[in-house]
């Protein structure tokens, strides 16, 4: 399998008063492979967000390298890395982030109009396609009021889609989800990984992580452990399994 996404010796520090500084990363090496369903899990702190905004080039690496489908994107200028965020990566956090005074579907169509890839009328009908296949397309002219959290969330799956991204990163995207809502937007994820999208999510809910095929495990700065625990199938395995022997594994990590 080609690897979509690299990390070589990435290291991210920051200062903190005058003359210190605090290393948050430190040496991670990473490979993730085209297609991939990853989950980065660790305890609070220890470096599992700032991993995924260093690697995405979302944010600034202090030391190393960082490869995009084999470019080396920790050396692009703000203005490459911002296009290449564009058309090639979608993003999905915790807090939602739309804007209130668009409705859902211009919400969803707004980074597609600035990639000016397509025509607007084959954008919206592409983003019609998408709010239709997550069962929320009749909430298009709706505002952000009326709709609700696990609603929201499909909205932003929409927009984070809309580009037809290689790569979807993901910071907690249910951790404001009840259990419900958690399982419909992960059987989303899980068609959208069916396609050909690769995954990456931080996430400290076992119940998402057991969706993924890899676990990657951070403490203090680095990853100590990387697990492969196979692909989901929906109808041949069960969940629950997965996430007790998931929740074993890490109870033994020292979770
Ligand atoms: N810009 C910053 N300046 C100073 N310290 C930072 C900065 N960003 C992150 N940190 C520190 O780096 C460490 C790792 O933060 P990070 O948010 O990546 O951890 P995390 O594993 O995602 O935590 P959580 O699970 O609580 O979200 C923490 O100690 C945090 O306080």
């Amino acid at each position: 399998m080609t690897t979509i996404l690299e990390a070589k010796d990435v290291n991210k520090s920051v200062a903190i008063g005058e003359n210190e500084e605090h290393n948050i990363l430190k040496d991670i090496n990473l490979q993730l492979k085209k297609g991939e369903f990853v989950s980065i899990m660790g305890p609070s702190g220890s470096g599992k967000s700032t991993l995924l905004y260093n690697i995405s080039g979302m944010d600034q690496i202090s030391a190393g390298s960082v490869y995009f489908n084999g470019k080396k994107i920790s050396a692009f200028e703000e203005r490459d890395l911002a296009s290449l965020r564009l058309t090639k990566m979608g993003f999905i956090f915790q807090n939602i982030h739309l804007l209130k005074n668009l409705n859902l579907l211009d919400n969803i169509v707004l980074s597609a109009y600035l990639a000016k890839n397509s025509s607007r009328e084959t954008i919206n009908t592409r983003a019609m396609s998408l709010m239709k296949k997550m069962g929320i397309d009749e909430l298009a002219g709706h505002n952000i009021t009326q709709a609700s959290g696990g609603q929201l969330q499909r909205i932003a799956i929409c927009r984070a889609l809309i580009n037809n991204p290689d790569i979807l990163f993901g910071d907690e995207p249910t951790g404001a989800l009840n259990s419900k809502s958690t399982y419909e937007i992960m059987d989303i994820l899980g068609d959208i990984n069916a396609t050909g999208t690769t995954i990456l999510l931080v996430t400290h809910d076992v119940k998402v992580a057991a969706r993924s095929e890899r676990v990657l495990f951070m403490m203090d700065g680095k990853l100590v452990a990387d697990r492969n625990i196979g692909k989901y199938a929906r109808e041949r395995q069960d969940l629950k399994t997965r996430e007790s022997h998931l929740a074993q594994w890490l109870t033994e990590m020292g979770f």
